[in-house]
Parts: C-alpha cells; sequence; structure tokens
C-alpha cells in the first residue's frame, strides 16, 4: 500500500480474494508434534523454517493463511519475531493474514489488543483478528472501531468447533442462543455494507457443529475451522454456512501440515481442497 493511500476495507479486500482465489484459508499451526515430524527443532528456528516452508507451498493458491498465534506465542519474543516476519510474508505473497490470537478482554484493556493487532502500523498487524465475544459483544468495542479505522477485519467467535462450546455457547435464552446472539450483534455492526459485498466483521462457526447460529443476517464473512482432522466434510460447510458460503473461508490446518515438510507434497493436498471448497466463479 502506498503511504497515505487508505486501504480498502477487510470485507471488501476478502471479496476480491475469494473471486480470485476461492474460499480455503490454510492454517500455519507449528504444533511441536509436527515440528518433530518435519525434523525441525521444537524452537523458533524450527517455527521460521515451518512458516517459510509453508508459506511456499500454499501462499499464492489460497485467499487468506492463518496462522495460530499459539505455537508462536509459546517461544516468547523469539516466536513474536517469527510471527511479524510471517505476517509480512503473507501479505507478499498476495494472501490475506489472520491472526488466530482469540483475543478478548475488558474494554480498556481491549483497547491494547486492538492497537497491537488492528493498529495502523502496529508490528503484529494483520488483515484479519479472531476476537473472543464472552466478556461481552460491546467490551469488543476498540476492536471493531480501531479495525474500521484501518480497514481489518475481525472474525468473532460464535459457535466453536470443540465439543466442550455447546453447553455454554448452544445455551438458549427467549430470543435463541448465546450463539445467535453474537452472530446478530456482529451483524448489526455490517449493517451498512454494500449489496453483495461482505462487511468487515465475521464470524467464527466450525463445520462440526450440529445446532449452528443462523447466518443469513450477517452479512460479513465467515471463517469456519473444523474440516478435515475434526472430522468437518463439504457437506456440513453448506449445511452451516447457508447464504454465507459465498463469503465463508474453510480453514484447514493439520490436513495439509501433515504432508510437509515436502512442499510440493503439501501444495498438492492444499490445490486439491482450494479445488473443493470454491463456491464462487474465478473473478
Ligand atoms: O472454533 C474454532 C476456532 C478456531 N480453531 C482453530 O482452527 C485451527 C484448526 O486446525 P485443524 O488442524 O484444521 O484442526 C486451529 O488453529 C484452531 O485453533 C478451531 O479449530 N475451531
Amino acid at each position: 500500500m502506498t503511504e497515505g493511500t487508505p486501504r480498502a476495507p477487510f470485507g471488501a479486500r476478502l471479496h476480491s480474494a475469494i473471486a480470485a482465489r476461492g474460499n480455503l484459508c490454510v492454517g500455519i499451526d507449528p504444533h511441536p508434534v509436527l515440528l518433530e515430524a518435519w525434523g525441525l527443532g521444537v524452537d523458533a528456528a524450527g517455527v521460521r523454517e515451518f512458516s517459510r516452508r509453508s508459506l511456499e507451498a500454499f501462499g499464492d493458491l489460497v485467499p487468506a493463511v492463518k496462522p495460530q498465534v499459539a505455537f508462536f506465542e509459546e517461544h516468547g519474543s523469539a516466536g513474536f519475531a517469527v510471527l511479524e516476519e510471517l505476517l509480512g510474508s503473507i501479505t507478499e505473497s498476495g494472501a490475506l493474514s489472520v491472526a488466530d490470537a482469540k483475543r478478548g478482554d475488558i474494554g480498556s484493556t481491549m483497547a491494547g489488543y486492538a492497537r497491537a493487532w488492528l493498529g495502523a502500523d502496529s508490528p503484529l498487524a494483520c488483515d484479519a483478528l479472531t476476537v473472543s465475544p464472552y466478556l461481552g459483544v460491546g467490551s469488543l468495542a476498540a476492536a471493531f472501531d480501531t479495525a474500521s479505522e484501518n480497514g481489518r477485519g475481525l472474525f468473532v467467535l460464535a459457535r466453536t468447533s470443540n465439543p466442550e462450546a455447546g453447553g455454554l455457547q448452544g445455551a438458549g435464552g427467549p430470543t435463541g442462543t448465546v450463539a445467535q446472539s453474537v452472530v446478530d450483534e456482529v451483524g448489526r455492526r455490517n449493517a451498512a455494507s454494500d449489496p453483495g459485498v461482505p462487511g468487515s466483521f465475521g464470524v467464527v462457526v466450525g463445520a462440526t457443529v450440529g445446532d449452528p447460529p443462523r447466518l443469513d443476517s450477517l452479512s460479513g464473512p465467515v471463517l469456519m475451522p473444523g474440516v478435515g482432522e475434526q472430522g468437518g466434510t463439504l457437506a456440513d460447510v453448506r449445511r452451516i454456512a447457508g447464504p454465507a458460503l459465498p463469503h465463508t473461508l474453510v480453514n484447514v490446518s493439520r490436513h495439509v501440515l501433515r504432508a510437509g515438510p515436502d512442499v510440493d507434497a503439501m501444495r498438492s493436498v492444499a490445490r486439491a481442497l482450494a479445488e473443493t471448497y470454491r463456491f464462487v466463479g474465478p473473478a
């Protein structure tokens, strides 16, 4: 981006990226067990090489790449330095970066996380950040505002893919489930979006969920993990996304990464998935 040129909204940039590359998002999750399987050290240097090979394999194939922040954070400042470098390299590969940090806190503290991940020139700035609404969607106000100001986006956890989530997120009240109320509140923040182009505020809904929230009034993108190792299928993705299918990013991490360390082998798994998970015609 030229200095001084405002960044286009995340929703519009994602819309173009999906039109060009389809709906698959691949995760970079340097689990210790994968680092070992690849013959790499379980340290920041191993994570750096893992990230480099992963991005070489699929960075130019997919609209978005999702680093799992936990596996960088566990290596301290050296791990964060690798993540900073990776976020820049994802942009160079032509993909959007989704930092999966699941941040959430009281409003005044959330403002610090917002500046860190969504600020104009922050070292860890990403195109979109995963955030947790379980301190109240309103506690995320600074993240919504900072993302809007800088053309970045959010994916707010609504109905996550893990089996433990249902008791809390699927709990019902007179107006529907907790997850539905999150989707509806996020959707209200997208109200002014252009028809056909998603707003910049999305939700996370797992591909493993039997009782998903309705997404018809979201007007924003969906990040849908849970395909592959967690058992979600193409049919699940179609059923759960419904009208939001064209704006859905289907995330797959370990199923691709297990094909490594060979870059061509990972690329061929990612390419096959990218063909399967394409819900819009080529641009
Ligand atoms: O509900 C959620 C939210 C986030 N995730 C993250 O997605 C990937 C999934 O990895 P796989 O190897 O494809 O299972 C991982 O980073 C999770 O933290 C999720 O799975 N479910």
